[in-house]
């Protein structure tokens, strides 16, 4: 297995470089569907985030109000502590899981675990490979803006919850900038793959999987 670890601020471009690493013939994990699985009605995290922050974040189906449990969190430092510690240690679990199983399915897979907290939850999976996406915060403010439908105080509260990109560039191994136009991006991510499929041809010509 290679394994790779793809993190960067949000709207940076993470899922577009993971998908164009799923049409070369990675394995995408991505940490964000796994947030959202770990808190399926029914699950004892959605019952302790529940508890901790009170029926008003469940709608009344019984189900987690992201909403609203955004509104508390994003802004407040304290409140997104206590939800993190909830969440990510089912997170980290599930991820463990999932990684092992696609290197039990396929020896040779590349798997590329797509986390927008790698830095902040540090995240110790053995990665081969963090790749980080980069892109100014103005970009990432525009962008929750203009497609995602955010106002601009919430879209700078997201920015701000997360590490800043010095903090992110200062772990990664391959920076993608995500300031340029799609061909860029995509172009970059056709280049990493060319080099994970060479430094694998060589890991076999070693005798290494
Ligand atoms: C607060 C919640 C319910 C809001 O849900 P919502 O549907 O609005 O956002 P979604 O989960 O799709 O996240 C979108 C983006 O927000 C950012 N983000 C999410 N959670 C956090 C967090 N705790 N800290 C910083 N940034 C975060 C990430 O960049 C993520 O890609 C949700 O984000 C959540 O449960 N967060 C805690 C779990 C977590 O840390 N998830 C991130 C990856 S493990
Ligand atoms: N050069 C670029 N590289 C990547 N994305 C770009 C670029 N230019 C514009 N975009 C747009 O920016 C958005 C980036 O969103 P994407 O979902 O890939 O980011 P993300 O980092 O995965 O976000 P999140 O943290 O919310 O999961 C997309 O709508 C994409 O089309």
């Amino acid at each position: 297995m290679y394994l790779i670890g793809l993190t960067g601020g949000i709207a940076s471009g993470k899922s577009t470089v993971a998908r164009r690493l799923y049409e070369h013939g990675a394995v995408h994990i991505d940490a964000d569907d796994l947030a959202r699985r770990v808190v399926e009605p029914g699950k004892p995290a959605l019952a302790a985030i529940a508890e901790e922050f009170g029926p008003g974040v469940l709608r009344h189906d019984g189900s987690l109000d992201r909403a609203k449990l955004g509104e508390l969190v994003f802004g407040d430092e304290e409140a997104r502590a206590r939800l993190n510690a909830i969440v990510h240690p089912a997170v980290r679990e599930l991820s463990s899981r999932l990684i092992a199983k696609a290197e039990q399915e396929d020896p040779d897979a590349v798997v590329v675990y797509d986390v927008p907290l790698l830095v902040e939850a540090s995240v110790d999976h053995p990665f081969d490979l963090v790749v980080v996406t980069s892109a100014p915060r103005r970009t990432q403010v525009k962008r929750l803006v203009e497609e995602r439908g955010f106002d601009p105080i919430q879209a700078e509260a997201r920015v701000d919850a997360q590490a800043d990109n010095a903090a992110r560039l200062a772990i990664a191994d391959v920076v993608i900038d995500t300031d340029g136009t799609l061909a860029h991006t995509m172009s970059q991510t056709d280049a990493l793959w060319h080099r994970i499929e060479e430094e694998q041809a060589g890991r076999s010509v070693g005798g290494r999987s």
